[in-house]
This record gives C-alpha cells, structure tokens and sequence, in this order.
C-alpha cells in the first residue's frame, strides 16, 4: 500500500541518518539499499521509528510504498551510483515523480542530469552536518526547478538544522546551483580543516605541547571568536587517547589525509571562473602532499628535519589564536568571492547572504562568524567580505599576529600552506599597485601580447631595449 509521504535510496552512514530524521519528523518514508540485509538490520535498530518506516527489498516495492506523485532522495556515493539509481529508477516512476539527488555531486553531472530529466522533475541538494548533522540537523542547500523544491520544502525544513528557529535549508538556484554550493562549502571545509591542522603543528612540533595542552588550547578558543563546531571537535580529537596503545589518538594516526574529491572540484572550477581561492587550493595541495608518505620520509633523511622548537614568548598561543582568526576570515572570503563570480558566471543570483545565512547551523563549518557574515554580505553582497567593515576591523587586529605566525613558521621549518597563502592573499589584495606590470612587460617583448599604460589606452608594444 502507497503509505509512505517520502523514499530514500542508499541507507549508508548517511542515507539511514537522514531515514531517521525523517521519520523523528512524523513522516512516513519507504527505503530501500543496494544490499538488501543493511535494510532489514537498519528497520530492525530504527526503535520507536521502525513504524513509520517501510523497508523494501525490490526497487518495484519501494516505488509502490510512496504516494504518488512521489519523491525519492538518493544517498549514494557521487557519479556513476547516481546515475545507475536514477536508469533504473525511471521505467518504474510516473513523469510527475520527484528525484532528489542528496549526495556530494559535481554540480556538472548535476546540470547533465537536469537537461536529461527534461520535464521530469529532479533536484540536486548538498547536505552537510555528517552523520550526526544527517540525524539531527543538517544544513541543506538546494538546487533545481523552484516548483519541485516547493513540493518537499516542507519535509527539508522540518528536517534541517534551526538557527534561532529558523530552518538552515534553502534553494539557492536552478539545475547544479545547490550542488555547487555545497562543494564550495566543502572547499571551505577543506581549508578551515587544513589551517587547524597547520596550527596543531605549530603547537606539537614548535612549542613542544602535549595532545592534553592541545585540546585544552582548543577547547578555550571555542569559547571566543573561533566558535566553531571544527574547532570544537579538534579539540575532542586531541583529547581523545587510543583503547589499544593508551596513546594520544593523534599519534597512531598515518598523517595521510583521505578526499573524495569535493575540493578538487572546488579548485578546478575556481580556476575555471577565474576567482582567486589560494588558501582553498592549497588545503587541496596539502591532502594530496599528505599521501606522499615515502617520498616525505625520504626527504627528512636527504635534508634533515628542520629545527622546529619555537620558544613560547616567541609565539604565544594567543598570537597563534588571531592568526587562525585571520585566516578563516581569509579563506571564507575567498570561498564567498568564488560564489559571487560563479553566480555572474552562470547567470544564477546567487543568494550570498541566506548561503552565510544556511551555513549557520548543521553544517561541518558552522561557525560563530557566519551570523556576522551574513550580515555582512546582506549589508552589501558585492563587496569582498574581508572589506565589510566587521572583518576588516578584526583584520586589521590579527594580519600582524598572522604575519608573525607564518614568520616564525618559515624560519622553524613548519609547513603552513593554508595560513601562508591566506596572507599572500590578503597582502595581495591590499596591495594598489602590484607587479603584473612586469609580467605584461614579458608578454609583450616575447609574444606581442600589448599592454594597457597607466596614461590611457590598451593594445601598446614596446619599444623595448634592444
Ligand atoms: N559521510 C559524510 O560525512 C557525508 C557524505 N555525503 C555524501 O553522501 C553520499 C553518501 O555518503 P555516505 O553515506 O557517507 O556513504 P556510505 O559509503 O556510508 O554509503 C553509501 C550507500 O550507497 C549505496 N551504494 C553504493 N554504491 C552504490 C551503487 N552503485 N548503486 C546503488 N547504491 C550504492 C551503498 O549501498 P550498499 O549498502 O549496498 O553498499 C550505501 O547504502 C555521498 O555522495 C557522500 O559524498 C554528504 C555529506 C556528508
Ligand atoms: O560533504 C561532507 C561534509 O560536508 C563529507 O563529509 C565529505 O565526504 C567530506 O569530504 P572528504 O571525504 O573529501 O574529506
């Protein structure tokens, strides 16, 4: 019987997160997975949700469990799954049925899917927050034809995460947009994680400080400007001590970071689109650096480690402490600028301030600053938010203990490619009159490419020395 109101497709760590969520929100939902005994464990652990949950074991049961017109989300890993899902799902679906691609998609496979899906409804949300985020409260960024976002509004706003009772999830465009908003969130993601990372370094590598010094570090900046839920969870991650070895967990991790590929979209579109996100791209540059595990190993023993210890008066953590401040500033206004040009670009008007807005809670980079983001870009969405006078303010208060960070950084032998290409940036940026002259004047003499002279005109040549 037709009973369910929603199916989902894909009941992995977040597939059954969002299941439940659903289901805790008084709706009815049909499920269905690839392998079959994950649906039965699945309903069987759903306790008090088991009844509003209808496991399926063939894709034709599932189908005929949800009430027509249907919607059915997928939370399948991104490409060919998604893909697959839908061919298979097509034949058995009425043209008026709605499907939801939820998972991590290339906002271009989201786009190829809305031209193929024609008339037939389909959408593509980012959903961010992890498992518990999934569970409980994601943030939740839509994308596609306004009119199929319209007919389940009601189940994503139920389900998504509140800030101040107001729902963190949003359409933010037609066909890719919502996916492409959450692969620059992502991208943020990724450099917000990375510039953690370069700081925990500073801490264990130059100021000599234990995972317990760590975490309590961690835990202090949570409480002021640096609120986040990644420096909240740095924190916990330091502190947390391995069962087997009664070591800091930290110390029995390979320090090889994992990707599947959400950052480098970020970064190969952001070249694309001309819009400058070095700390981002960086953040990529460092995962991959990070999996050359022999190769580093080796280089320590050609050239020796670098001699790390940094006295603590030298670098005081609370310099440490405003130097990350400046960067998040930095690399959210980077991941911000990329969304301005892509909206231009793509010809999406963008929503800057309700992204600020639907990032504030639920997601992995809620964060105390958005709130004032947002703000700041409803203020004035074209400006880059490291002028909005909040940031620049506070900018102004922590470039110096940035700079000073990097600094010490590269006399010590300390690897900081997000912080240190954060500042470049920033220095980039304040910088009227840079040296792109020499490089026109290099493009002239070699290639007759012209240039454009301060007292007027473009297209000029030489004369350049014999
Ligand atoms: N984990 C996270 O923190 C987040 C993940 N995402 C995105 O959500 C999506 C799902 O991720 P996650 O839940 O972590 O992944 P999991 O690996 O935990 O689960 C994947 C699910 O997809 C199913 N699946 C895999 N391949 C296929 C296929 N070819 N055809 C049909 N079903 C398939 C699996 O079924 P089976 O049981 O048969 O293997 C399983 O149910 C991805 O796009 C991911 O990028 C988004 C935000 C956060
Ligand atoms: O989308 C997410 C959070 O927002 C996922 O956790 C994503 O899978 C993380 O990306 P990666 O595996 O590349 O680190």
């Amino acid at each position: 019987m037709s009973t369910a109101e929603i199916g989902l497709i894909g009941l992995g760590t977040m597939g059954a997160a969002l299941a439940l969520n659903i289901a805790d929100n008084g709706f009815d939902i049909a499920v269905w997975n690839r392998t079959s005994a994950k649906t039965d464990a699945f309903h069987e652990g759903a306790g008090d949700l088991a009844r509003r949950i209808t496991p399926t074991q063939t894709l034709e049961a599932f189908v005929a469990a949800i009430k027509s017109p249907r919607a059915i989300i997928l939370m399948v890993p991104a490409g060919q799954p998604v893909d697959d899902q839908i061919a298979a799902l097509r034949p058995l679906l009425d043209a008026d049925d709605l499907i939801i691609d939820a998972g991590n998609a290339n906002f271009h496979d989201t786009n190829r899917r809305s031209a193929e899906a024609g008339d037939l409804p389909f959408l593509g949300i980012g959903v961010s927050g992890g498992e518990e985020g999934a569970r409980f409260g994601p943030s939740i960024m839509g994308g596609g034809k306004r009119e199929s976002w319209d007919r389940v509004e009601h189940i994503l706003t139920a389900i998504a995460a509140k800030h101040k009772g107001i729902s963190c999830a949003t359409w933010m465009g037609e066909q890719g947009a919502g996916h492409f908003v959450k692969a620059v969130h992502n991208g943020i993601e990724y450099a917000d994680m990375q510039m953690i990372a370069e700081v925990y370094g500073i801490m264990r590598d130059g100021l000599a400080m234990t995972s317990d010094a760590i975490a309590e570090t961690f835990a202090n900046w949570d409480n002021g400007a640096l609120r986040s839920y990644l420096i909240e969870i740095s924190g916990k991650v330091a502190a947390t001590q391995d069962p087997a070895t009664g070591r800091p967990m930290l110390d029995v991790i390979v320090d090889a970071a994992g990707q599947k590929g959400t950052g480098r979209w970020t970064v190969i579109e952001a070249q694309h689109l001309a819009a400058p996100i070095p700390a981002i791209e960086a953040a990529v540059v460092a995962r991959n650096l990070s999996s050359q595990r022999e190769a580093r190993a080796a280089a320590e023993v050609l050239f020796g480690s670098a001699p790390h210890h940094i006295a603590h008066d030298v670098l005081p953590l609370s310099t440490i402490e405003d130097a990350l401040i400046a960067g998040k500033i930095l690399c959210y206004a980077q991941g911000f600028d990329m969304i301005a040009k892509a909206s231009d670009a793509f010809d999406w008007a963008l929503p800057l301030p309700a992204i600020a807005e639907v990032w504030r809670e639920g997601c992995i980079i809620r964060s105390a600053m958005l709130d004032d983001m947002a703000t700041a870009l409803r203020e004035n969405p074209e400006r880059n938010l490291m002028m909005a006078p909040r940031f620049a303010d506070t900018l102004k208060q922590t470039h110096g203990a940035l700079r000073q960070v990097v600094a010490q950084a590269a006399l010590h032998g300390l690897a900081l490619p997000a912080l240190s290409s954060g500042l470049a940036y920033f220095d980039a940026m304040r910088t009227g009159r840079g040296t792109a002259n020499m490089i026109q004047g290099q493009r002239d003499f070699f290639g007759a490419h012209g240039f454009a002279r301060i007292d007027g005109g473009s297209g000029h040549h030489g004369p350049w020395a014999a």
